[in-house]
């Protein structure tokens, strides 16, 4: 008999554009959500999107609570269910960049509440996705948790984020490429669990960017729009897999690793596009599709190099000899790679000199 079952959890709504911001107390009604909500932020967000965004909510006579934290911490997740509750909040906004929109997923998760996810940079595809990150001692992987019940994406705010966010999170969606490959990897070889849909989405998400790189520039409000879109149909991947196995694979090993060895060195998509262009390589070798990765990364000016990261050759190396303890997740590295082997694919890709 079969008896396979699944739930694939998505936002009911998505609302993007110019000057959605405004949108999201007609959002809140929509969804029918009563009761007071919790903002959180984090400093620069809540200047450009979370204090007018409160004050659309006062005017409609809704008195929101904010709270503003500062680095994605298990800490500031506790502060955040601690304020929900001493607040009386009954469902969460998450209005920032990956650290305000994870944290109010965990807190929102673990009070059983709704949340919204409003992002003022396009830097990362966790804002639509059902995994949050918040590090947690030496782990920094995403973790199962809810999608926001909507998402409003102002490509207002988005187009005027400073550009290097922007090019993280096409970063983030070039990554794919290799996510894709070894978790068809992993299928052939060790069996795991395997979606053609989520990976043919998560493959496609990529080539759509990289066949509209062009339109992809500093200043482009249309650029903000192609992009985000991309993070959204890549978000969707993983909550259709169930897990980041469509956007997450050795590339995002090696980024967890550089974030333990040098935390805050870069942002997470930029690390995970440089760590693409050496798995690419580690699948197909010198005829892989590892320079097209690089050049898709150099055209929107995201860094191919770990000068560029501004992490030096040495913690390269380390990473990718270390990287596939952190996780029980099969990717191309298999049981590890000797340090010899690490310093040839760096070398190779010029990722180090
Ligand atoms: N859950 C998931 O599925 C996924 C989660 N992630 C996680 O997301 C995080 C990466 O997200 P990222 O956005 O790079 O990190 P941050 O949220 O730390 O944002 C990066 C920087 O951008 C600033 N910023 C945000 N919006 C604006 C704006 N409009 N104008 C000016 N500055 C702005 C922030 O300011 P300030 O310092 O004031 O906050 C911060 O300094 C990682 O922790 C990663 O693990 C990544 C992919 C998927
Ligand atoms: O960053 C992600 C996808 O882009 C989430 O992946 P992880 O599960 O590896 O944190
Ligand atoms: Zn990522």
């Amino acid at each position: 008999m079969f008896e396979k079952s699944t739930w694939i959890r998505l936002p009911r709504n998505v609302v993007v554009g110019h000057g959605v911001r405004s949108d999201v107390v007609d959002v809140v009604d929509d969804l029918h959500l009563q009761g007071r909500p919790l903002f959180v932020t984090s400093p620069t967000p809540r200047e450009v999107a979370a204090d007018p965004i409160a004050a659309d909510f006062e005017a409609a006579g809704i008195d929101p609570a904010i709270v503003t934290i500062e680095k994605a911490t298990f800490d500031a997740v506790e502060r955040v269910i601690e304020v929900a509750e001493a607040e009386g909040a009954s469902y969460l906004v998450g209005i920032g960049g990956g650290k305000a929109i994870d944290i109010a997923k965990l807190a929102s998760h673990h009070l059983e509440m709704g949340f919204l996810s409003v992002p003022t940079a396009a830097s990362h595809d966790g804002i639509v996705s059902n995994r949050g990150s918040v590090p947690d001692g030496d782990s920094r992987h995403s973790v199962a948790a809810e999608p926001p019940l909507a998402v409003v994406a102002d490509t207002g705010i988005l187009a005027e984020a400073p550009w290097e966010l922007t090019t993280a999170g096409c970063a983030d969606i070039i990554s794919n490429y290799t996510a894709v490959m070894d978790w068809r990897l992993a299928q052939r070889l060790q069996d795991v669990e395997y979606s053609e849909y989520a990976a043919a989405l998560s493959e496609m998400t990529a080539e759509i960017l990289v066949d509209n790189a062009d339109l992809i520039r500093p200043g482009l409000e249309e650029s903000a729009w192609v992009v985000t879109k991309a993070l959204m149909s890549s978000g969707v991947a993983m909550s259709i897999a169930g897990s980041s196995r469509p956007a997450s694979g050795a590339e995002h090993l090696f980024s967890h690793q550089l974030d333990r060895l040098e935390p805050d060195a870069a942002l997470h998509g930029h690390q995970v596009g440089v760590g693409s262009i050496m798995t690419a390589y580690l699948h197909g070798g010198d005829r892989g599709i590892w320079r097209d990765i690089r050049e898709a990364l150099a055209s929107i000016d995201a860094p191919t190099t770990a000068a560029e990261l501004g992490i030096d050759d040495e913690t390269v190396v380390e990473a990718l000899t270390t990287c596939h303890e952190i996780r029980d997740r099969y990717t191309i590295l298999g049981g590890g790679m000797n340090e010899r082997a690490a310093r040839d694919v760096a070398t190779k890709t010029g990722v180090i000199d």
